[in-house]
């Protein structure tokens, strides 16, 4: 189980929130601006709270109280950003084997193929981030992401920049990963009906709050 409870300031915004993740699909739903993102990226170790605790399982990532900070590259944690963050420079074999880097006991090169045969982009690992489409993009990133076996999964509105119909098949494979990894999945939207539709539970988000918790 992923235990949050943090709270982290800004110069005019204030993040408090706690609440537990079960290996399932918690949505995180709120208005822009309301702290979901800074929430994932406490998770991941992209920022830091000020107080509070951050655990999953027995690895502890986060605890004021006994100063405790778990590097990023320790915590296991995949996260897929939005618009995907893939490095322009370098092609998608490299794009996903960058994941293997700081985990060298999560898999070899072979990992890349099989990634990339499971998430139907074989034939576009020497291309470069420019020469996909946006589902082809979010294909490599969450490649990149599961590659390193993660503890627990961060989506920052993954499908947003994706059209309908690219939409509906992604949901579908996603549906497949969520059954297949079985560990806790933190996906960020603004869109309810996606929410309802791949969400176990929808967190609502206020003004750095968390003002409701629906299991679905
Ligand atoms: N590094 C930072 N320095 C200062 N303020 C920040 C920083 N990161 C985020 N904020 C502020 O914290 C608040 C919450 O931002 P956050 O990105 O978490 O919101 P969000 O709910 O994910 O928004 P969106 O839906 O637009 O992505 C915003 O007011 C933002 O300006």
């Amino acid at each position: 189980m992923l235990i949050i409870d943090i709270n982290k300031a800004y110069k005019d915004f204030k993040l408090d929130v706690n609440f537990t993740a079960d290996r399932e699909v918690t949505v995180i739903l709120g208005p822009s601006g309301s702290g979901k993102s800074t929430i994932l990226n406490c998770i991941a170790g992209v920022a830091k709270p000020d107080n509070g605790r951050i655990a999953m399982d027995n690895d502890v990532y986060f605890d004021s109280e006994e100063g405790h900070i778990l590097p990023i590259h320790r915590r296991r944690v995949g996260y897929v950003f939005q618009s995907y963050a893939l490095f322009p420079h370098i092609n998608v074999f490299k794009n996903i084997q960058y994941g293997l880097n700081n985990y060298k006991e999560a898999g070899t090169n072979d990992e890349v193929y099989r990634f990339a045969e499971a998430f139907k982009i074989e034939k576009l690992l020497k291309k470069y981030p420019y020469q996909l489409s946006g589902g082809e993009k979010q294909r490599v990133a969450l490649a990149r992401s599961l590659i390193i076996r993660p503890k627990v999964l961060l989506l920052d509105e993954p499908f947003a920049a994706l059209d309908k119909r690219t939409k509906q098949i992604l949901y579908n494979e996603f549906l497949e990963i969520k059954k297949k990894w079985n560990i806790p999945i933190l996906m960020i939207t603004h869109d309810e009906g996606e929410a309802q539709y791949l969400g176990d539970r929808i967190i609502r988000i206020s003004n750095g709050c968390l003002i409701n918790d629906t299991a679905l």
